[in-house]
């Protein structure tokens, strides 16, 4: 895998505050995609990274905004160039993250939002452990998530069932996220991601344009 330093995620070293990556992984259907539409209506300096996927689109799905619905061929393709910032087979499925979008958001000064699971966020995290927030979102029950699989109705019985089944592996990666959501009250996981975020932007060290600021208090 090609090394990304962190300099080439962060060109733009006069932006006042550094962008996060906030990355949200579940197992499936816990709710990730559900608080995230909500969470970024709400936060203007949030922007989603759309994922390349070769799994099927669901009805109401549109490419290029829930995801870039590529062949297998595109996909190799894309990895093949470096384009992908990680990648991963999900379900039988490829799944990978466009690396370009990405560092645009966060040159722009945009805080980044992914949807991707635990092998994406190891990924990530090996190449950029300074700039990623990692959220892990549980059900509040496996009746109630397989509850949530069959409520989407998007999905085959047989599709929810291998999806159950993985759900207990999905979660075994719990303890590598740095904060834990249990989801079962949607509006309060939002305010939740939410409070994350607002506390991991006061961060130091994401905002370099306050060097210069404490320098002028000092002097004066
Ligand atoms: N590594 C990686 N995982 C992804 C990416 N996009 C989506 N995923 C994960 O793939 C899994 C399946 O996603 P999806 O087919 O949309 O199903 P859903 O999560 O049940 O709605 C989820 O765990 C997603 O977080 C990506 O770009 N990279
Ligand atoms: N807190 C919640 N309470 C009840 N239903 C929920 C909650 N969060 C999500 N859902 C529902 O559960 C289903 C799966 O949610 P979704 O966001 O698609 O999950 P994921 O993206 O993690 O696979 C959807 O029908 C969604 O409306």
């Amino acid at each position: 895998m090609k090394k990304l330093p962190n300099t080439s995620i962060h060109p733009n070293t006069s932006i006042h505050r550094r962008g996060l990556m906030l990355v949200l992984s579940s197992p499936s259907g816990a709710g990730k995609t559900t608080i995230s539409r909500i969470l970024l209506e709400k936060e203007q300096d949030l922007t989603l990274s759309v994922s390349a996927t070769t799994r099927k689109k669901r009805p109401g799905e549109v490419h290029g905004k829930d995801y870039f619905f590529v062949s297998v061929k595109e996909f190799d393709e894309m990895v093949e160039r470096g384009d992908m910032l990680e990648y991963a087979t999900v379900f039988d499925n490829k799944y990978g993250t466009p690396r370009e979008p990405v560092e645009e958001g966060l040159s722009n000064g945009k805080d980044v939002l992914f949807d991707i699971d635990w092998q994406g966020t190891q990924q990530v995290a090996a190449r950029a452990a300074n700039d990623i927030v990692r959220v892990f979102i549980l059900p509040p029950s496996l009746q109630e998530l397989e509850r949530r699989l069959y409520a989407r109705a998007q999905d085959s019985a047989e599709v929810v069932q291998g999806r159950m089944a993985k759900a207990a592996d999905e979660m075994s990666h719990w303890a590598e996220y740095d904060y834990i959501i249990i989801n079962k009250n949607v509006e309060k996981s939002v305010a939740d991601v939410q409070a994350i975020l607002r506390s991991e932007r006061l961060k130091r060290e994401r905002r370099p344009g306050l060097d210069d600021f404490v320098r002028d208090l000092r002097q004066a």
